[in-house]
């Protein structure tokens, strides 16, 4: 898996990696050339031979591992930013049934904060890993030829400690994968509690989300604190098995001497080469417990390589108002059915609403229409098409959704309504604005079209965000609209004109319109009663007043509170 994240950068770490030996390689030129320089001094000869030598040794390394070293590190930035790519691009592909499970924080920890830990397995801790097993297994092959009976002594030293990081290895990652996801869960809280932010202070949870986003750092504290517990178990065992090894050599091969077995010249290379390498054993112990981190972070990073995708063919047709039909349809979000076979047919045109008890299912019907979730079972087809056939991008091209909560993104006024529709120019978008009685409101604006709204739409109201996000539908010139509670947050005034845009619309398009209020919607084409996830009556005002109990009630509790009302 790490190594999959480096290769397509292999050859920048193979060229960086050499450039940083080679540079290395100069630093023992040095004292070479330094001393050509004394020599001469010493001859009487001309100094600028050697000078010009060492001056050329000291700068030409200098300047060729600072090289090496730059391309290892832009490498390891290239792995992440790679890594980060690839996450993005697939975020916002994933269908909506696998973010509904997930914690918004927790995905965008893992885009922001585990890719970081990738830089220190590519780039210079790969390089460094590699070298210093190359020094490592080049210095045993000498001592072998040297000695391999002191071979033998140090060798069996060094599997013991090899052995103790082999298990102290594995806690560093589990450690180092706790880590992180308290970093994600820190992030969901925060994202939790930024995101329903006027609500935190309203009901004063201010301290709770604080402790609660506190815990999570917490964690990741103490877990961090393990991983630091780990990381020094294995350094000192990497120092301490030069230190052990040490000891066996003197004292195995200062017998030898004494017995006469081996020359005393023999053990201090022997010893000087163990000594030499303190510094190979420590760079791979390092470069493991490096490895441990990012294979932490690939970990947690290919938990969301895995979920599925939408694919995204396709492209918007314009076309005719759309005809839609459900057959015998059926739906859960889990394993509770919302949809218990519904059918419906909708022809092209005309204005359809859905009234029902909350939570009946109507907003499930339009996640179906718009394939957010595909039904279980029976066929949701639009203009005759199975939606499952239909290319996901063209069929949402055809759809214009006006959500239940209409949000806005931040950013101008113009950017929010162009969204559904980048190429609409400002003509257009006046003549949307227009229709949903949100002219006045941009002349108000200081800056009009340009004006900007922040978070969250902040800077409109609710009712000016929700015509916001039924003018966007409009600019898409959509097919099929759907409009879910789009009427809830506005005005007397302000309904009757939206209902008269939606009386417009529906002689082009084909609208669904999902309503509480039963006054924006008595003239509609037909009215679809949703009880329990079953359609219990389709038909008019006039004709579901006569047969159907429940939308008697439904008409009769609606029309008393808007005479309680005033309206
Ligand atoms: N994303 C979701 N994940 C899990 N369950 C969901 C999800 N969305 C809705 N539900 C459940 O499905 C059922 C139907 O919800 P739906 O939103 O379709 O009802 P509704 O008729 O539109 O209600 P309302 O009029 O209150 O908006 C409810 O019981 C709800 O709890």
């Amino acid at each position: 898996m790490l190594f999959g994240v480096v290769r397509p950068h292999r050859r920048a770490v193979v060229g960086g990696g050499l450039l940083a030996l080679v540079g290395g390689l100069a630093g023992l030129l040095e004292p070479l050339a330094a001393k050509a320089v004394v020599d001469a001094l010493g001859r009487g000869g001309s100094l600028w031979g050697p000078i010009g030598v060492l001056t050329l040794v000291v700068l030409g390394g200098a300047v060729i591992a600072t090289t090496g070293a730059y391309l290892l590190e832009r490498t390891a930035e290239s792995v992440v930013r790679a890594a980060r790519e690839r996450l993005i691009g697939r975020l916002l592909r994933l269908r909506v049934g696998e973010v509904d499970r997930l914690k918004p924080g927790d995905l965008m920890s893992r885009v922001t904060s585990d890719t970081t830990l990738l830089r220190a397995v590519a780039g210079q801790g790969l390089v460094d890993g590699v070298n210093g097993a190359v020094v490592l297994l080049g210095a045993i092959v000498l001592m072998g030829f040297m000695d391999p009976v002191l071979l033998g002594a140090t060798v069996a030293v060094l599997v013991v400690v090899a052995a103790s990081m082999a298990l102290v290895l594995p806690r560093l990652a589990r450690a180092n994968e706790r880590a992180q996801a308290a970093v994600g869960d820190m992030g969901s809280v925060l994202e939790r509690a930024l995101g329903a932010f006027r609500t935190v202070k309203a009901s004063g949870a201010e301290a709770r989300e604080t402790a609660a986003a506190g815990e999570a750092a917490g964690r990741a504290w103490k877990h961090g604190v393990e991983r630091a517990r780990w990381e020094a178990v294995s350094g000192m065992s990497a120092w301490l098995s030069v230190q052990i090894a040490f000891l066996v050599v003197l004292g195995v091969g200062g017998a030898r001497v004494a017995a006469g077995d081996m020359p005393v010249s023999s053990l201090i290379a022997f010893l000087l080469y163990l000594f030499y390498l303190t510094f190979p054993i420590a760079q791979v112990a390092e470069a493991a417990t490096a490895w441990q981190a990012g294979l932490a972070a690939v970990r947690r990073m290919r938990e969301v390589e895995v979920l599925p995708l939408e694919s995204p063919e396709g492209g918007v047709v314009a076309g005719a108002a759309a005809s839609v039909s459900l057959r015998d349809v059926r739906f859960g979000y889990g394993d509770a059915p919302v949809l218990r076979g519904v059918s419906l047919e909708v022809p092209s045109g005309g204005m359809t609403a859905f009234v029902g008890p909350s939570g009946a299912g109507k907003s499930t019907v339009f996640g179906l229409l718009e394939r957010f979730y595909e039904a279980e079972d029976g066929v949701v087809a639009v203009d005759g098409v199975d939606v499952r056939r239909w290319p996901l991008a063209e069929l949402r091209g055809a759809i214009g959704y006006v959500e239940q909560d209409a949000p806005i993104l931040a950013g101008s006024l113009r950017d929010n309504l162009r969204y559904a529709a980048p190429e609409a120019d400002d003509e257009e978008i006046m003549a949307v604005l227009a229709r949903t009685r949100l002219d006045g409101l941009v002349e108000a604006l200081p800056d009009g079209l340009d004006t900007r709204v922040g978070h969250r739409g902040t800077t409109l109201s609710g009712g000016q965000r929700q015509r916001v996000a039924i003018a966007r539908a409009l600019l898409r010139r959509p097919r099929l609209l759907l409009l879910d509670e789009a009427t809830s947050q506005l005005d007397a005034a302000n309904e009757a004109a939206l209902k008269e845009v939606v009386d417009d619309l529906a002689r082009t398009t084909t609208v669904l319109v999902i309503a509480h209020r039963l006054s924006t919607v008595t003239g509609a084409d037909r009215i679809v009663v949703l009880e329990a996830g079953e359609v219990r009556a389709v038909g008019s005002h006039e004709e579901l007043l006569e047969v159907d109990e429940l939308y008697r009630d439904l008409a009769a509790v609606q029309f008393a509170a808007d005479r309680n009302a005033g309206v």
